[in-house]
């Protein structure tokens, strides 16, 4: 491991005094803990030990998982640091809400806040850097996500679109990484005071846009994995200072408080949570959870624009006329003879509840069919990756499924299936056809150990073409 920088030994053992500095830096010679979230839009039962649970986090368990089994493709686990799993499980999310995770990437708390949705309301899960965007859409496609938009810009074009929009924004900030330095060897490398100051102002530039976003009375998440008091209660003190937001209490037994006196020692910053390394819980993690005080001016309403995700939560849904009709002229509806090749290609799958009226709200842009989570009019001028559930492409009179709702049908009971063993989810993996045991023809899904992970095409007499992307193969 490389040698952690004196100058932030001096500053901690400043902060925290001798022994608890001592602490610290001897956890850091520790190996990193890791752990598992358990997908609870899925069922299936994983192989993986469930023997010591992460205290505080439902279905979280300690240990390692492997990307090459097939709990991992067919989205049912999710490997991630204990601690980081602290901010999705403290920000107040129902199903119905709109949801903003401002800096997603790769996605451990965008698939956590998707869960507590439970396909209703609204995800926009964003990302600015390009090759991180992809992986936060692979990884929400695993999952089975499929009322989120992946989008890919900076905080301003967010907030241009989003004024006064959500109910909740998880800021997960880009931060120094100090509590990262036992799982990577740059975080020390790169770490100097300059950054932590550079950090906090970017910190206090994101979040001057994610206020915006927010509704009165909405639900802001703010945390990072660093310990410095100018990144986390420096920011927080300003947050309460300048927008009046309230600090709510963090349910997370093993964390240490907030310490007022690293801010601007107003008493309720206590209700911060900090995981520290030596705690034995994870890696460094710093959550605080504020509202924004209620009753203040929309910024929606004085925009005069106010938008609805396409998801409706289920005791809402309106008959007859649907509130969403009639602002989509400039986007195509499939023709009847597209929707018949798209029917057939799927028919006989069962759907999940929240995507029943997949039909009537299908939308075709050039040759990709998708049922949008949110109007794409609003998504103008934003870099988009996914928007809800893309269905598959349309070629000629025929209709070939997506990878994404070959994840999403994984989430109910299916008959269409054709089960692998283990050797030959290897194979299909690497992209191989299989000859199987089974008489269905037509596209099927495809699982191993019960676990779907891919759509696959029977010839009828047991020849199975291989779906699995071409990107995603191993
Ligand atoms: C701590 S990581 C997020 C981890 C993620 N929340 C998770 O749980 O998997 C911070 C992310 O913010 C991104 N980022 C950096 N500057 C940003 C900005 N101005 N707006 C949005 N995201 C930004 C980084 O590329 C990085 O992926």
């Amino acid at each position: 491991m490389i040698e952690i920088p004196d100058q932030f030994k001096e500053k901690f053992t400043g902060l925290l005094g001798q022994e608890e500095a001592g602490k610290l830096l001897d956890s850091l010679a520790e190996p990193s803990k890791k752990a598992y979230r358990i997908n609870s839009l899925k069922e299936g039962a994983v192989v993986y030990s469930q023997e010591e649970a992460v205290p505080g986090i439902p279905n979280a368990y300690y240990g390692g998982v492997s990307g090459k089994d097939p709990e991992w493709t067919a989205g049912m686990v999710y490997s991630q640091d204990p601690a980081a799993m602290f901010p999705a499980q403290a920000i107040p999310v129902k199903p119905g809400d709109k949801v903003l995770d401002l800096c997603a990437a790769p996605g451990g708390k965008s698939t956590a806040l998707a869960q507590k949705l439970q396909g209703e309301g609204l995800l926009v899960a964003n990302e600015i850097s390009p090759s991180r965007a992809k992986i936060l859409r692979e990884n929400l496609e695993r999952w089975g996500v499929s009322n989120a938009v992946v989008t890919n810009c900076d905080s301003f074009a967010l907030s241009a679109r989003f004024p006064g929009f959500f109910d909740a924004i998880l800021v997960d900030a880009p931060c120094s990484g100090e509590g990262m330095f036992r799982k990577s060897e740059d975080a020390i490398k790169y770490w100097s005071q300059e950054n932590v100051d550079l950090c906090a102002d970017r910190q206090r530039e994101i979040l001057t846009e994610a206020v915006k976003m927010l509704k009165p009375g909405g639900y802001l998440l703010y945390s990072t994995c660093t310990f410095s008091p100018e990144e986390d209660e420096e920011i927080v003190s300003w947050l309460l200072d300048e927008y009046g937001f309230k600090l709510l209490p963090i349910a997370a037994e093993k964390a240490a408080p907030g310490r007022p006196e690293w801010g601007n020692g107003d008493a309720s910053l206590a209700n911060c949570a900090r995981f520290w390394p030596q705690d034995g819980v994870g890696e460094g993690q710093f959550v605080a959870s504020l509202q924004k005080a209620a009753g203040e001016e929309s910024f929606a309403a004085e925009a005069g624009e106010v938008f609805s995700p396409v998801r409706k939560n289920k005791d809402k849904k309106k008959k007859g006329k649907g509130k969403n009709k009639g602002n989509r002229s400039s986007l195509e509806r499939p023709s009847k003879e597209e929707s018949c090749y798209i029917s057939e290609a799927i028919a006989g799958f069962n759907w999940p509840e929240s995507l029943a009226s997949w039909p009537s709200q299908m939308l075709k842009s050039q040759d990709h069919v998708f049922v949008p989570a949110l109007e794409p009019e609003q998504l103008k001028g934003i870099k988009v990756l996914n928007n809800g559930l893309e269905l598959g492409i349309l070629k000629k009179k025929r209709f070939e499924p997506s990878h994404q709702l070959a994840e999403v049908l994984g989430q109910v009971d299916q008959e269409r299936v054709v089960d692998l063993t283990e050797e030959e989810y290897d194979h299909y993996l690497h992209g191989e056809s299989l000859q199987v045991n089974s008489s269905l023809k037509g596209f099927v899904l495809v699982s191993c150990r019960g676990m779907i992970f891919s759509f696959g095409k029977l010839s009828g007499k047991g020849q199975l073409k291989n779906y699995y992307p071409k990107g995603l193969r191993q």
